[in-house]
């Protein structure tokens, strides 16, 4: 399928902005949002052979069935449905011939009620009204939630939120220092209310509350799907947030995962932000699939990865409160796309998803851009900016952050030839084969290629479109590749061994049936622990 495509590569960017009005072709601009792929080595020719791929994989019928509630996520026979979570005004979705939209907006009600009386203070602690929130939760149970608070701080008017995710202690321990446990409430995100980090670090904070408060339960919430686990908790069930098992968990902050989110900016800016996520469900649905967003960017990751070959890609959201964004989309886009093999079992062809990585801009710039623009490796950049910022008084920051992102674009696909390099060395006195050897320092090859997200401001919907945006990227991208981008069988392997050697280091359990590697490591742990004793 790759190997054909291969042969249109090759196109020098800069050489494809011909007069022809490139730049409002190779863009998409929906609801406040433009998406410019212009720079990008895509010629019409290679966008059309791509979109045939659209055709022959059967992107819009697998999207259908999504949408349908059919059971696509084939390998845990489930549905794939975190869509319904967001359809506030959608005719019905069907699941085993039942609307489950009933259900969803029940849950949603449900969590407004608490959140407001949470806000309102009618819910308090044993301490007075909650000033503060822990979200302990891991994977797509802390990332989203984690990663959307933080965004849309501009918005804040509710309680503080802190985000307890990793088994170490030093992160509980760093996150519940300073707080006051009479007036803070606990949130236990976990689909499965198994997960051993996020049940460790859910009975540390219930015995760190235990110490101030006489019922520590009463401040637990959690958000779950399995009512005997929570109810053995100690979590009244009038606090409990089930969601149904279609909706997977890096899927999940459209639903109660994304409570503290709500507790956070409100229920009302919560469905603006939801809404965000339909119109995106809508778009990817009804636009023509040259014209789609998601159907383009997926194209775009594919282009750049299979049939470029292009290792990775780099996620570059220049703004500082989406910090937690390419981590976010990490998850989202290797746990669903790192896959070796087909629906069917057989190796996938041309290579799984890419590895996402990022950072936001400026930052970025002054750390790992050096590679990105003179590195042997060509890095496909996704630069996102808001045309406006939320510090009304310090436009002027707003403008540099603007000119710098749009900068970067402009020089990874321009490059500095050779000859200005030289003419920039003469200019500071060097000559002959000095100049020569400076010279080359200088030059940027160029033809390096981005994608440009730019937007009016980051709103609740702004964010709501953009994490639809990518989730709809991911499943296209699945579907060409013939991957299910829903289980995640690839995290079971070492959750089964850690609870292996657990009574191994505590020395339960012997470390002969252990490589040789493992038990090296294994003596070295105990004999600090043996020290330490
Ligand atoms: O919400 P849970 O059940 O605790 O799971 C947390 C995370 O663990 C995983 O299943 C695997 O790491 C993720 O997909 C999920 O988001």
């Amino acid at each position: 399928m790759w190997a054909d495509l291969k042969a249109l590569c090759g196109a020098d960017i800069k050489n494809l902005f011909d007069g022809t009005g490139r730049a409002r072709d190779f863009s998409i601009t929906f609801d406040g949002m433009l998406f410019d792929y212009s720079k990008t080595s895509l010629t019409v020719e290679a966008r059309q052979a791509m979109l045939d791929l659209v055709n022959e994989r059967g992107v819009e019928a697998q999207r259908d069935a999504m949408f349908a509630g059919e059971k696509i996520n084939d390998t845990e026979r489930r549905a794939v449905l975190h869509i319904a979570l967001r359809a506030l005004s959608s005719a019905p979705i069907m699941f085993e011939g039942e609307d489950v939209l009933a259900g969803v907006r029940a849950g949603l009600t449900k969590m407004e009620s608490f959140a407001e009386e949470l806000r309102s203070g009618q819910y308090q602690g044993a301490g007075g009204p909650i000033t503060d929130v822990v979200n302990i939760g891991i994977g797509g149970s802390h990332l989203g939630p984690e990663m959307a608070v933080k965004a849309l701080l501009p918005y804040r008017d509710g309680p503080r939120c802190h985000f307890v995710s990793n088994a170490d202690a030093a992160d509980i321990h760093d996150k519940l220092e300073g707080l006051d446990p009479t007036r803070t409430l606990v949130i236990v995100a976990s689909k499965s209310f198994t997960t051993v980090e996020t049940m460790t670090n859910a009975e540390t904070a219930r015995a760190w509350m235990a110490r101030a408060v006489e019922d520590p339960a009463s401040q637990f919430v959690a958000l779950a799907s399995a009512e005997d686990k929570t109810k053995a908790f100690g979590i009244a069930s009038e606090r409990v947030f089930g969601f149904e098992d279609w909706v997977g968990g890096r899927y999940s902050i459209w639903g109660p995962i994304g409570l503290s989110l709500m507790l956070s900016i409100g229920p009302k800016r919560f469905r603006e932000f939801l809404a965000g996520g339909e119109a995106m469900d809508q778009h990817f649905v009804h636009a023509p699939l040259g014209q789609n967003m998601p159907v383009m960017l997926a194209l775009l990751g594919l282009w750049h990865h299979q049939v470029c070959g292009y290792p990775t890609r780099a996620v570059l959201p220049y703004d500082q409160r989406l910090a937690r964004l390419p981590a976010y989309f990490q998850q989202l886009e290797m746990e669903s796309n790192g896959k070796g093999v087909t629906m069917d079992g057989t190796p996938v062809e041309g290579g799984s998803g890419p590895v996402v990585w990022g950072e936001p801009g400026t930052n970025g710039q002054h750390a790992f851009y050096q590679l990105i623009h003179q590195g042997t490796q060509v890095v496909p950049c996704e630069f996102m900016v808001a045309a406006e910022g939320h510090e009304p008084d310090m436009t002027h920051q707003h403008e540099l952050l603007v000119a710098n992102c749009l900068a970067q674009s402009e020089a990874l696909m321009l490059g500095r030839t050779p000859a200005t390099a030289r003419r920039l060395m003469a200019a500071k006195g060097f000559e002959g084969e000095e100049l020569e050897r400076q010279a080359r320092h200088r030059v940027f090859k160029g033809d390096r290629p981005s994608t440009t997200l730019i937007y009016d401001k980051l709103t609740p919907r702004r964010l709501g479109q953009i994490i639809a945006l990518y989730e709809h990227r991911v499943f296209v991208e699945g579907v060409i590749l013939g991957i299910n981008s829903f289980d995640q069988w690839g995290v079971e392997l070492g959750k089964v061994l850690a609870l292996e050697l657990e009574p191994v280091l505590q020395g339960k359990v012997n470390a002969s049936n252990k490589d040789g590697s493992t038990r090296q490591l294994v003596e070295f742990v105990r004999s600090h622990w043996e020290v330490d004793e």
